[in-house]
Formats: C-alpha cells, structure tokens, sequence
C-alpha cells in the first residue's frame, strides 16, 4: 500500500515531480503517482483525496503550474499533509503557480515548496513520515551526513 501520494494536474508536470518521486525510490518509501486536475477532473480530485487516508496513504505531494488550484482543493478534502510544488510554467516562469499555491486562506494549510521543488517536497514527506517510520529516520541521517561530506570535501582552486 503506498505512503505517499504523487499527484500533478497535468502529465506535462511529470519532467519536475519526477525528481520527487526518484527521491522517495531511493529512500525505499511507496509511493502512487497521478494525474489528478483540480480544472479538468474535478470530480476525481473530490473522490481522491476523501480516500486517501483510508486507502493508507500518509503525506500528498501535490505538483500544478499555472493557475494551481489543485494543492489547495486537495487541502480541503482531507486531514492529511499536503506539500505543493509550484510547477515553473511557461509564462510567468511558476511566480503564479507559487502564489497560487503558497496564499492559502487560514484553516486549509498546503506546505509549499520553491518553484520546482519537487526533490524538497519529497525529503519534507519523508521528513513527515520518520516520525513514525524510524528506518526513515536512519536514512535521513545518512543523506544529511552524506551530503555535509560532500560540501566539506569541495576543493576549489583559488
Ligand atoms: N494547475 C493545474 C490544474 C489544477 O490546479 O487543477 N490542472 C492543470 N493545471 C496545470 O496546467 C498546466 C498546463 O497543463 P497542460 O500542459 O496539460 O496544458 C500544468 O502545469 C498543470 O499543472
């Protein structure tokens, strides 16, 4: 049964959440991905989110550029954490997909992550998930670690 929900409003946003969910494999989390659109499927938006928690699932990462509506409305749908990535877009190179996500009204919280995110966005979820899973947090540690090394040993010719 998968733990994390990878949801985007279009598959053209695959290119970015795809890096969210190569950051979940490598940690050993389960995972579902789907195009769900808060625009052009709303009634399946509805019946996604109100069945997430009973169908396991534990965090959401939910990608959409443009008018990004569906982080939000996924918000009001369930109790469960939901992580928006606003999705660069065309025009307004993602400002507008991540101020549509990042202004929610008080009571529906979305954790939003940098425009293009969507590696962040994972290490949230699993971030999330450690507090129950500690083998994540063992993993966590080591990624951490293993990155602290990697700056450390960065030599630069001056
Ligand atoms: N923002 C949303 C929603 C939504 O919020 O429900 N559904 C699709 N979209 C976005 O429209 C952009 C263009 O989509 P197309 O490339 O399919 O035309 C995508 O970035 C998608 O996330």
């Amino acid at each position: 049964m998968p733990l994390v929900g990878v949801i985007m409003g279009s598959k053209s946003d695959w290119e970015y959440m795809k890096e969210a969910v190569d950051i979940l494999k490598s940690f050993g989390v389960s995972y579902e991905v789907k195009v769900v659109s808060a625009h052009r499927t709303p009634e399946f938006m509805v019946e996604y989110a109100k069945t997430a928690r009973s169908r396991g699932i534990e965090v959401i990462i939910a990608g959409a550029g443009g008018a990004a509506h569906l982080p939000g409305m996924t918000a009001s749908l369930t109790t469960l954490p939901v992580i928006g990535v606003p999705i660069p877009s065309k025009n307004l190179n993602g400002l507008d997909s991540l101020l549509s996500i990042v202004q929610m009204p008080y009571g529906v919280p979305v954790a939003t992550v940098a425009i293009g995110g969507a590696k962040n966005a994972a290490l949230l979820a699993i971030r999330i998930l450690s507090i129950k899973y500690k083998d994540l947090e063992e993993k966590l540690n080591k990624f951490m670690e293993d990155m602290r090394n990697d700056v450390l040993s960065t030599s630069l010719q001056a």
